[in-house]
């Protein structure tokens, strides 16, 4: 994918897995904020009550040919395994997780996302051949226990007077009144998980985050 195709496509970023649903079915939930207009989509199996093995499997299957039905690009967060199986069109990997470099070169053809919380991450994922930086959290969020301190939207703001220009999407705590002050401090585009996938319509809470970051 070309750079600024994958700037477009970040515009929206829904990353979601069955946990993060309040009981209601990913697919739906999924197939309803692709209604909603999210532009990209990441396969995060991850937290209390997570899908395992073959059943992690299938719900990947069946989101990755949803996706590819509505030409929404399809991640999958962290598993190098699950992403060739599930022939997705990329990987997102943290700084926690193998190293960027390595994943880049085993996975010529896929689009690698790295997170980054500071210049010094951003311009080593830039070097490590990353196509795009995840970084957060911009806000509180409860959905990821391990996260870092909220460093709001001014963490942008020096990753990109540092002179990265790669494609960036800000993460943590990002909804639809806030979104768009990620988007001015020169993101591309937000991920959101319980702003999407908990709303009591995906789809309208889709649709009113990308009113608000046009
Ligand atoms: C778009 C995007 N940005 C950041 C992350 C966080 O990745 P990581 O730090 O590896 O944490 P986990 O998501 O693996 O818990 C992300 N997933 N997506
Ligand atoms: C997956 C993830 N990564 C983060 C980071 O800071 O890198 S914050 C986060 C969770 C975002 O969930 P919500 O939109 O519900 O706050
Ligand atoms: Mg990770």
């Amino acid at each position: 994918m070309k750079i600024e195709q994958l700037r477009k496509a970040l515009r929206l970023y829904l990353v979601m897995g069955s946990p993060n649903c309040g009981g209601a079915d990913p697919y739906a939930v999924l197939e309803a904020a692709i209604a909603g207009g999210i532009t990209m989509f990441q396969f995060r199996e991850k937290g209390a009550g997570a899908l395992q093995g073959a059943a992690k499997f299938e719900l990947g299957a069946r989101l990755r040919r949803l996706c590819a039905q509505h030409a929404i690009p399809f991640i999958v967060n962290d598993d190098e395994g699950l992403a060739l199986e599930l022939e997705a069109d990329g990987i997102h990997i943290g700084q926690e997780d193998a190293s960027a470099a390595a994943v880049r070169q085993r996975l010529k053809n896929m689009i690698v996302g790295v997170s980054a919380h500071d210049l010094g991450e951003a311009q080593s994922a830039l070097a490590e051949g990353a196509d795009y930086l995840g970084v957060g959290p911009q806000y509180a969020t409860r959905t990821k226990l391990d996260a870092r301190e909220v460093q709001g939207p001014a963490v942008i703001q020096r990753i990109r007077a540092g002179g990265i220009r790669l494609p960036l999407v800000g993460i943590g705590g990002i909804d639809a009144t806030n979104a768009c002050h990620v988007i001015r401090a020169g993101a591309d585009g937000v991920a959101v998980v319980s702003a999407i996938a908990s709303a009591h319509s995906p789809r309208e809470a889709a649709a009113e985050l990308l009113r608000n970051i046009k």
